[in-house]
C-alpha cells in the first residue's frame, strides 16, 4: 500500500468491553471488542474496512471519532495525537466527521436544514458572523447538490436521497480532513444508492477528504475503496488493494466473505454473524479465533496466535495457512 501522508493513522488499537449480567449487572466476561489494530486513511483516498456483524467496526470508528477511549493505542488525525491518556475528542472532532447509515434517524426531523447543517460551525466556534453562517450553510448545500433557498425545509419535507445529501452537507460544513462513512447508502433506494457514491466521490476529489468507509456491501468497497482492511473477531485478518484482496484473498475469512457474497449480499445472516453461539474456538487467546469455522486449520492454527506474515500488495495476512496466490 502507498506511503503518501495519511489523514488517518491508527496504531495498537485495543478496546475491551465488559459484559454485564442483565440481572445483577455483574462483569461475567470480557469482550476484546478490538485488539491492536493498524490501519491508515490517505488524503483524497477511500479506506474500507468491511467483517460480518460483531466484528469491531463501530468501536473502530468510535474509537476515532472520540465517542469512546480505546484501552491502548493511538489515533493520529493530521498532526493531532490522541492516546488513552489524552483523548483529545473536541479538536478532534473538528476535524472528523461521520455520515451515519441512516438519515432518517440521524437527522432532527423538524429542525430546518440550516440549523442542522450550521449547527456544527457553531459548537466548533468556528465563524464570527451570521453572514458567515450562512454563507457556508448555503456553500456545503450547494456542494452536496440543495438548492441554498431550502435552508428553511426540514428533513421532513425531503426524500431519503436529500436527507443523506444534507448529512453530508452538515459533515462537511467544518472542512474536516477526514469522514468516516457508516453504511452510508444501505438504507437508500438502490436507485438512489449510486447518485450519493458518485457525490461522495466528487467531494472527495474537490476537497481531498479521506474516507474510513465501513460497509457489508462489497460492490460499494470496489466501487470506492482503494484500501480494504478485513476485520474478524476485533483483528485485522488480511489488507491490500480491493482488487487483490476481493479477487484473490489470501485469508480464508475473506473468502468465506466473498463466498457469502453473491446471495446475501447484506451477509449479516445469523450464520455469519460473530456475536451467535458456535462450536470451536472463537477469541484469539490461545490460536486464530477463526480456526473453528476454517476448512483449511491446522494443529498449529489452534493452539498459537498467528503473527502477520505479510499479504503480497504490503498489506497484513494474519495465518497460519494461507490460501495460495494463485488458486
Ligand atoms: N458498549 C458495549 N458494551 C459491551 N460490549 C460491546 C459494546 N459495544 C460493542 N460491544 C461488543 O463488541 C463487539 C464488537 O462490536 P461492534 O459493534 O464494534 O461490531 P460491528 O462489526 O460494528 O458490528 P455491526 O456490523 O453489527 O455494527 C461485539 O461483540 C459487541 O457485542
Amino acid at each position: 500500500m502507498s506511503q503518501s501522508t495519511p489523514v488517518l493513522d491508527v496504531r495498537g488499537l485495543s478496546k475491551r468491553f465488559r459484559q454485564l449480567s442483565p440481572l445483577s449487572r455483574r462483569t461475567v466476561g470480557l469482550i476484546d471488542a478490538m485488539a491492536e489494530v493498524d490501519l491508515r486513511v490517505e488524503a483524497g483516498r477511500t479506506t474500507a474496512l468491511v467483517g460480518e456483524s460483531g466484528s469491531g467496526k463501530t468501536t473502530l470508528a468510535r474509537c476515532v471519532l472520540g465517542l469512546e477511549t480505546p484501552d491502548a493505542g493511538v489515533v493520529r488525525i493530521g498532526d493531532l495525537e490522541a492516546h488513552p491518556g489524552r483523548p483529545r475528542a473536541k479538536e478532534r472532532a473538528a476535524r472528523v466527521q461521520v455520515v451515519f447509515q441512516d438519515p432518517n434517524t440521524s437527522l432532527t426531523p423538524r429542525m430546518e436544514l440550516r440549523h442542522i447543517i450550521g449547527e456544527p460551525l457553531v459548537v466548533h466556534r468556528a465563524v464570527s458572523s451570521r453572514r458567515e453562517l450562512a454563507d457556508r450553510v448555503a456553500e456545503a448545500m450547494e456542494s452536496v447538490g440543495i438548492p441554498r433557498d431550502w435552508a428553511r425545509r426540514r428533513p421532513s419535507e425531503l426524500s431519503g436521497g436529500q436527507r443523506q445529501r444534507v448529512a453530508i452537507a452538515r459533515a462537511l460544513v467544518l472542512r474536516p480532513s477526514l469522514i468516516v462513512l457508516d453504511e452510508p447508502v444501505s438504507a437508500l433506494d438502490v436507485s438512489i444508492q449510486a447518485q450519493i457514491i458518485n457525490l461522495l466521490e466528487e467531494l472527495q476529489d474537490a476537497y481531498g477528504i479521506g474516507y474510513l468507509l465501513i460497509s457489508h456491501d462489497l460492490a460499494i468497497v470496489r466501487a470506492i475503496a482503494h484500501s480494504v482492511y478485513v476485520m474478524y473477531r476485533g483483528r485485522i485478518v488480511e489488507s491490500g488493494a480491493p482488487d487483490r484482496v476481493l479477487t484473490t484473498p489470501r485469508h480464508p475469512y475473506t473468502e468465506s466473505l466473498l463466498h457469502a457474497e453473491p446471495s446475501h449480499p447484506a451477509w449479516d445472516l445469523d450464520v455469519f454473524d460473530t456475536t451467535a453461539e458456535r462450536p470451536g474456538r472463537s477469541d484469539w487467546r490461545e490460536g486464530c479465533a477463526f480456526a473453528g469455522r476454517c476448512g483449511r486449520a491446522l494443529d498449529v492454527c489452534r493452539g498459537e496466535v498467528p503473527a502477520d506474515v505479510g499479504a503480497p500488495d504490503g498489506g497484513v495476512l494474519l495465518c497460519h495457512h494461507p490460501l495460495p496466490s494463485h488458486p
